[in-house]
């Protein structure tokens, strides 16, 4: 059998070498002739995976290592016969850490005191709920739009898409859709984003598209720069827009879901549906075998100051999302690589998630706050 694999599939050789020949290729420029043989694609999101790719080829089953599937014609793989699977929420909590690193930064450089701010949250999926629960678990005043979800039930607080736009912080989760009842492309424009109060945040690590970044650009300077903004994704990648990039308080390269774990474990969710769709054992590898332990296995923190300097601390111990922001920036003014954003994600200095560092506090209401935004606490 042979299997084509992005290279930037973590740990493709050791898992999949038992199966079949594995090829690790460019995902961004593969090309028909280089599949046209292939019994199986392995994917992440910046291969386009079409009818021109496919068609013709011997390719039967198509892995993404991603929860995102934008990039997938999923109509064209049910005609054809391809089996699909993707990684659903294998790095909602890399993206999760991704949202509070981003909101620690912006409370160390510039005051936003973000726990006691109205939060709105935007897609309520595996990475939305995790974001909305760290919030909630949090104390803080919550809600969130999803209008897929809205009659869920429970005690989520779901509100209408006003009503998140009325929000000081607002966390973009939505998947980019053309279609449907309601779709997402361009959903943050000019109409959305002239309801967004000065002073807000906006954390985007959904998928680019989904805000008119034009119309961002405006609306910021309406504001007179009065509008925070932490940005990973972009529309037109890799090809960013540098004049959205200049002004925006963050700016990284479609990363936030990129933990060494997160990324493990999409590769490890496929290898699994590989081996359902072959019918065979999946051989013993748990998801906890595939998946790395952190760097830094134990803090203990000294309780005093505010909960937000605290956590701003203890999370920039294991992710500052402003290192990811400094590496671009300096990247593209160096400008010596061919594709920048590209290359920075090939070249992504490895990163844990909060949940594989036990946090340990001197007074329990800092031990439970910690745990609350993500950290593993044990009950000492
Ligand atoms: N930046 C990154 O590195 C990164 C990492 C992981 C995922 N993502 C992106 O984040 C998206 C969300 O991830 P997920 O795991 O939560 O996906 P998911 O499929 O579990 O959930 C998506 C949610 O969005 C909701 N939704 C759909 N249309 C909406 C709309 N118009 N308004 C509000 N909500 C809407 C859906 O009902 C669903 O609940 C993915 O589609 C992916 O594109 C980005
Ligand atoms: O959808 C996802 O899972 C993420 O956007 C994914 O982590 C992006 O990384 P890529 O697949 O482009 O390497």
């Amino acid at each position: 059998m042979k299997i084509i694999a992005d290279e930037n599939m973590p740990n493709a050789e050791a898992l999949f070498s038992h199966l079949g020949t594995v090829e690790l290729v460019n995902g961004r420029a593969l090309t028909h002739d280089q599949i046209k043989n292939a019994d199986v694609l392995l994917v992440r999101s910046v291969t386009k995976v079409t009818r021109d790719l496919l068609e013709g080829s011997s390719v039967r089953f198509v892995g993404s290592a991603t929860i995102g599937v934008d990039h997938i014609d999923l109509k064209y793989l049910a005609e054809a016969n391809v089996a699909f699977s993707s990684a659903p929420g294998c790095n909602a909590e890399a993206v999760a850490d991704y949202v509070f690193s981003g909101l620690s930064y912006l409370y160390l450089t510039k005051g936003l005191h973000w726990l006691s701010k109205k939060i709105g949250v935007i897609g309520y999926g595996n990475v939305g709920k995790s974001v909305y629960e760290r919030f909630a678990r949090m104390g803080c005043q919550v809600c969130v739009y999803d209008p897929l979800k809205m009659d869920s039930g429970g005690s989520v607080n779901f509100v209408s898409l006003t009503d998140v736009l009325a929000c000081d912080v607002i966390s973009l989760h939505a998947p980019l859709t053309h279609s449907g009842s309601y779709p997402t492309k361009g959903m943050l424009g000019a109409e959305a984003l002239s309801q967004l109060s000065a002073g807000a945040a906006i954390i985007s690590a959904g998928r680019g598209g989904v805000i008119d970044e034009q119309a961002l650009i405006e609306r910021h300077a309406q504001l007179n720069g009065d509008l925070h903004l932490v940005l990973d994704v972009w529309d037109d990648e890799p090809n960013i827009n540098q004049a959205l990039v200049s002004i925006v308080d963050i700016a990284t390269p479609h990363i936030a879901g990129y933990s060494k774990q997160g990324r493990e474990k999409g590769t490890w969710m496929v290898y699994q549906a590989l081996c359902q769709y072959l019918k065979l054992n999946t051989p013993g590898i748990s998801s906890k075998d595939a998946m790395s332990d952190g760097w830094l296995s134990a803090i203990r923190v000294r309780a005093g100051g505010s909960q937000e300097e605290m956590l701003a601390r203890s999370i920039h111990a294991i992710y500052d999302v402003a290192r990811d922001d400094a590496r671009l920036r300096f990247k593209y003014r160096e400008n010596k690589e061919n594709n920048v954003f590209d290359w920075l994600r090939k070249h992504y200095i490895e990163r844990d998630e909060l949940n594989t560092c036990f946090m340990g506090a001197d007074i329990s209401i800092a031990h439970n706050f910690l745990g609350a935004a993500g950290f593993s606490v044990n009950n000492k």
